[in-house]
C-alpha cells in the first residue's frame, strides 16, 4: 500500500435549516475548510496507530486482536457478508467498552475519545468484513488526522472526519483504488459509511452532512428522500463568523418543535416560506458565473439571505451575539444569516466575487475580529472528498 492523503470538506447550510426537520428542502454546500488524513504504511509493524491532532490523542489497534475479532464475527454471522451493521456496531461497542473498562473518568473529553475510537474501530471492521475478497489486516499503518474545521459547531467536522476515515479504510481493503473512488457507486459507499460514523456521533443524523462532504458542490436535500446536486458554475464566496456561543443543536431543535406544537399553522407557513426561498435561490446559485455581470442576481440573493434570516429570527433561534454580527455586516453593506441550528454557532456572510480587493471587506473583517468573533473567509460549493496518492 502507498502513502496517501485524503481531504474532505466541512459543510454549511445556506437555506432551509430547521425547515428540513419538517421534510422541507434544505440547500447545503461544501465549505473550503477541510479535514486532512495522512496514511503511512508500516510494513514491519503489527499495530494500526491513529494520531488525532485536534483531539490531542492517539489510539492503537493491535492487528492480532483485531483479526481475531473479525474471525469471531465471520463465525457468528456466517452467510450474510455484512447486511446488518447494527449487529456489528453492538459487537464493536462491547470490544471498546472492554478496552475503556475500569476507568472512572466521565469527563466530556474522555467520552468524546471513546466515541471517536468506537467510530474508528467500527468503520475499519465494516470495511474489512464487506471487502470484495475475504481478508485480514497483515501489516500495520499510521493515520494522522488534522482539521481546519471548528469541532462541534455545526460545520460538519464529524462527517468530514468520518468520510476521510471511511474512504481510507475502503481503499486499503480493496473496495476501490486511488482513481476509481470517484465512481458514483464508490462515493455512495464512502457516504454510507460516513453516515454510520455520524450515527455514532449523533444518534439520528439527517444524512445531509455526510452527503455534502463526500460529493461536494451544493445540493438540495429533503430528509428521507435523498439529494440533487445543483449545477453551479463556480463556488460562492462566503465569510463564516463564529459567535463563540456554544449551543446544542438537539436542544434548539427541541425548542423549535415546542413552538411548532403550540402554533402549528403559523410555523408551517414559515416552513412553506423557507421552501420558496430554496426554490428561488437555486436558479441564482446555478447562474452565477454565466454572465459577465452577476450583480443583479447577487443583490437578489442578498435579499433572500435577509428574508431567510428574518424567518429564523421569527422562530427564536437568534442570539444577541449573532445580532451584533448581523448589525456589523449590514453597516458595511454585507448581508448575512444564521447557518445551522442558530442560538449561537456561526453566521454566514455573503461576499462578492472580488471581495479581497474591496477595502470595506477588510474593515468588516477587522471590526468583527476586534469585537471578539472568529472570522474565516472561504467558499461554499467547492470540491468534495478527494484522495491523493503521495508516492506518485
Ligand atoms: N478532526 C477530528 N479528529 C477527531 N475527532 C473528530 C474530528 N472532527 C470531528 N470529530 C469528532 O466529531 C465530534 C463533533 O461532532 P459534532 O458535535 O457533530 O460537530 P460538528 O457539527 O462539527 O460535526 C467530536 O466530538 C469528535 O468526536
Ligand atoms: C437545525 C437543523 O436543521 C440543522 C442543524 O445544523 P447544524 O448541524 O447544527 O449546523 C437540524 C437538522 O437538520 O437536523
Amino acid at each position: 500500500m502507498n502513502k496517501f492523503q485524503i481531504i474532505a470538506p466541512g459543510k454549511v447550510i445556506l437555506h432551509g435549516e430547521h425547515a428540513v426537520v419538517y421534510k422541507k428542502p434544505a440547500l447545503a454546500a461544501a465549505v473550503g475548510l477541510s479535514t486532512k488524513l495522512l496514511f503511512y504504511p508500516q510494513p514491519e509493524s503489527d499495530v494500526a496507530i491513529f494520531n488525532l491532532e485536534t483531539l490531542n490523542c492517539t489510539f492503537e489497534i493491535q492487528l492480532k486482536q483485531f483479526n481475531d475479532f473479525i474471525k469471531d464475527i465471520r463465525e457468528k454471522y456466517p452467510e450474510n457478508k455484512l447486511d446488518c451493521t447494527a449487529k456489528l456496531l453492538e459487537d464493536v461497542r462491547a470490544v471498546i467498552a472492554k478496552q475503556f473498562d475500569g476507568s472512572t473518568n466521565n469527563s466530556p473529553k474522555y467520552q468524546q475519545s471513546q466515541k471517536t475510537f468506537l467510530a474508528i474501530y467500527y468503520l475499519l471492521a465494516g470495511a474489512v468484513l464487506s471487502a470484495p475478497s475475504e481478508l485480514t489486516l497483515k501489516s500495520g499503518f499510521k493515520i494522522h488526522i488534522d482539521t481546519e474545521l471548528n469541532i462541534g459547531s455545526g460545520l460538519g467536522s464529524s462527517a468530514s472526519f468520518g468520510a476521510t476515515l471511511a474512504a481510507a479504510f475502503l481503499l486499503i481493503t480493496g473496495h476501490f483504488d486511488e482513481k476509481s473512488y470517484l465512481k458514483l457507486e464508490n462515493r455512495a459507499l464512502i457516504s454510507q459509511w460516513a453516515f454510520e460514523s455520524e450515527r455514532i456521533m449523533h444518534g439520528t443524523p439527517s444524512g445531509v452532512d455526510n452527503t455534502v462532504v463526500t460529493y461536494g458542490g451544493m445540493l438540495r436535500f429533503v430528509k428521507g428522500q435523498g439529494f440533487q446536486s445543483l449545477n453551479i458554475q463556480r463556488p460562492l464566496n462566503i465569510m463564516l463568523v463564529d459567535s463563540r456561543v456554544n449551543r446544542s443543536t438537539a436542544d434548539i431543535v427541541a425548542k423549535v418543535r415546542h413552538l411548532w406544537e403550540t402554533f402549528p399553522k403559523v410555523i408551517d407557513s414559515i416552513w412553506d416560506a423557507c421552501e420558496e426561498i430554496v426554490a428561488d435561490a437555486i436558479p441564482l446559485y446555478e447562474s452565477f458565473g454565466n454572465a459577465k455581470d452577476d450583480s443583479v442576481k447577487f443583490e437578489k440573493l442578498e435579499r433572500l439571505f435577509q428574508i431567510n434570516n428574518d424567518l429564523l429570527k421569527a422562530i427564536g433561534v437568534t442570539h444577541p451575539k449573532l445580532e451584533q454580527i448581523f448589525a456589523i455586516a449590514f453597516k458595511r453593506g454585507f448581508f448575512s444569516k444564521i447557518t445551522g441550528a442558530g442560538a449561537g454557532g456561526f453566521a454566514v456572510v455573503l461576499l462578492p466575487e472580488n471581495y479581497e480587493s474591496n477595502e470595506v471587506y477588510w474593515k468588516l473583517k477587522e471590526e468583527l475580529e476586534s469585537a471578539g468573533f472568529g472570522v474565516q473567509s472561504t467558499t461554499a460549493g467547492g470540491e468534495g472528498l478527494r484522495i491523493n496518492d503521495l508516492d506518485d
